[in-house]
């Protein structure tokens, strides 16, 4: 079984998600902060990006309702438009397709919150690749919580040490550590500003055209 991660890993999502993170900023009197912020902020689910943003204004995280005003407006303004600046990363299609013609068995693990995920995979033809797709909100717990591998790697019957975790950020690598998967990164996507060598995961590969199946 191999586990992909979505943002930063199969898709560049961040210009749609600096949009609307941008969008709900200008909504609450805020300046916008663009994409190369924005691109760093990433990687734990929709309510820290917005945190995060709010951060960057050097506002407090503690008025739970700023908070709570600024995440529902950053979903509808997501929602509204989730795919259309969004791209398909180089040899990420034929990834999956050569994983799913040497007969591996493919799930999603994103911190995205689950909502989202039929959008974008229908969006890019891809959602017959995923046996199981897992969200941020999905389980109580996300990445880098081993749980939503567990549970995808027990649903599925598969052991973990059978199991890959592919993915752009520490999150993925932890999370896939934690689970007993073994983890293979790829540099280009978004990982708070730092090189993904630093989690050491077992593998590194520059394109996702590169990923050999092993066993
Ligand atoms: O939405 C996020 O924060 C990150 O999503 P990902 O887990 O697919 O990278
Ligand atoms: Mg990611």
């Amino acid at each position: 079984m191999v586990a992909f991660d979505l943002d930063g890993t199969l898709i560049d999502s961040v210009p749609d998600l600096a949009n609307a993170i941008d969008r709900m900023l200008v909504d609450e009197g805020l300046s916008a902060l663009g994409e190369d912020r924005v691109r760093d902020f990433v990687g734990n689910g929709a309510r820290v990006l917005v945190e995060r943003a709010l951060e960057a204004h050097g506002l407090a995280t503690d008025d739970l309702t700023r908070v709570e005003r600024a995440h529902q407006c950053f979903l509808a303004h997501y929602a509204a438009d989730p795919s259309s600046r969004t791209r398909l990363y180089p040899g990420a299609r034929d990834c999956l397709e050569g994983l799913h013609q040497a007969g591996v068995v493919v799930v999603l693990i994103t911190n995205k919150p689950e909502t989202f995920i039929e959008p974008l995979l229908s969006h890019f033809s891809l959602a017959e690749h995923f046996a199981l797709a897992l969200g941020g909100d999905s389980l109580p717990t996300r990445k880098p919580d081993p749980a939503p591998l567990l549970f995808a790697a027990e649903r599925l019957g598969v052991a973990p040490r059978e199991a890959l975790m592919v993915g752009d950020s520490r999150h993925d690598i932890a999370a896939g550590r934690a689970a007993g998967f073994r983890t293979l990164a790829v540099p280009y996507g978004y990982n708070h500003g730092e090189p993904i060598a630093r989690s050491h995961p077992d593998h590194i590969v520059e394109s996702l055209a590169e990923l050999v199946v092993a066993g």
